[in-house]
């Protein structure tokens, strides 16, 4: 772990809690299960890469729920039939379902108009997935509307006098296309003491994972060169901001460079044997 921010003063609020103290809710951005991994187009099919989006989303959201620390994930996506299909299998079994209450988890339409799939209340799981509305496209506007639901899960008026809400939240963005990341890497991810924790990736330019206060100040700057522009964001913001590079949080998977650079065992990894394949056939050719 590398924490090395720049040296702005400290700011005040969940980093400072300690870590049983915290809540930490996590959103995951899933845009669909056709449009991405453009970069492996040379070697997989559509449906290949349908299925490789698929798998690395359930990697990344099983082990996020496997994290005792977090105590809910939502993923935003703007296809929440294929996300329901990827992640069904990582719903916990509802011990008295609800009635008319089939399919856990929840669907949430955030759109003003509805422009999408069915809108339901909160599901008793911890996993939701929440549909982007068309009018509010691309990644850092996923993250936005992602957010938004954990202010309000935030919202002491919404939860009672009772509830936890009095703990600050810490929200903890994770790329869905992580085949390394551990539960160990969402610890120590958490454990960092600083207002906001930029994972980077590989090569110290993008941003993997985010964590920060979940009412934070703060604009999502992800895309090209996103680790400098998050600090840069965090020094406008006058927070100090730690970088961490662990190989979980570090490798995620565009590109044939990204293949040969994760660790053998993931590469051996029975659910990604297809992957595997094709990376084997584009090597003999
Ligand atoms: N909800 C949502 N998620 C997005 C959007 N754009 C990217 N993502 C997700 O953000 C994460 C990082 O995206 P990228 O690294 O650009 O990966 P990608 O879109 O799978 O692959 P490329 O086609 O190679 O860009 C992945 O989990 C994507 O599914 C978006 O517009 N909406
Ligand atoms: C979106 C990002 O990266 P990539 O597309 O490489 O995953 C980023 O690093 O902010």
């Amino acid at each position: 772990m590398t924490p090395d921010g720049a040296a702005h003063p400290a700011g005040t609020g969940a980093a400072g809690a300690s870590p049983a103290r915290q809540r930490v809710v996590a959103v995951v951005p899933l845009r669909d299960g056709s449009s991405g991994k453009s970069r492996l187009a040379t070697v997989l099919d559509p449906a290949e890469r349908s299925r490789l989006i698929a798998t690395l989303a359930r990697h990344v959201v099983g082990t996020l729920l496997t994290s005792e620390a977090v105590e809910r994930v939502l993923v935003v996506t703007s296809d929440p039939r294929f996300t329901w299909r990827a992640l069904g299998s990582l719903v916990e079994p509802v011990p008295v379902p609800p009635p008319m209450d089939d399919a856990p988890p929840t669907v949430t339409d955030t759109s003003a108009d509805g422009d999408g799939d069915s809108a339901e209340g909160d599901g008793p799981g911890r996993l939701q997935i929440v549909l982007q509305p068309a009018s509010r496209p691309g990644l850092n506007a996923a993250l936005d509307v992602g957010r938004e639901i954990v202010a309000s899960l935030a919202d002491p008026a919404r939860e009672g006098a009772a509830a936890p809400a009095a703990r600050p939240v810490r929200l903890l963005v994770a790329h869905a296309d992580l085949p390394a990341l551990t539960a160990d890497d969402v610890e120590a991810l958490l454990a960092e003491d600083a207002p906001v924790v930029v994972a980077t990736d590989r090569t110290r330019s993008g941003t993997n994972l985010l964590v920060l206060d979940a009412d934070a100040p703060f604009a999502f700057r992800f895309g090209v060169g996103s680790l400098g522009a998050h600090l840069a964001e965090a020094g406008l913001r006058g927070v100090r901001a730690a970088v961490v590079q662990r190989t979980g949080t570090a490798v995620d998977l565009d590109t044939l460079d990204d293949w040969s650079e994760l660790p053998a065992d993931v590469r051996a990894r029975d659910e990604l044997s297809e992957l595997h394949r094709a990376m084997d056939r584009a090597h003999r050719s």
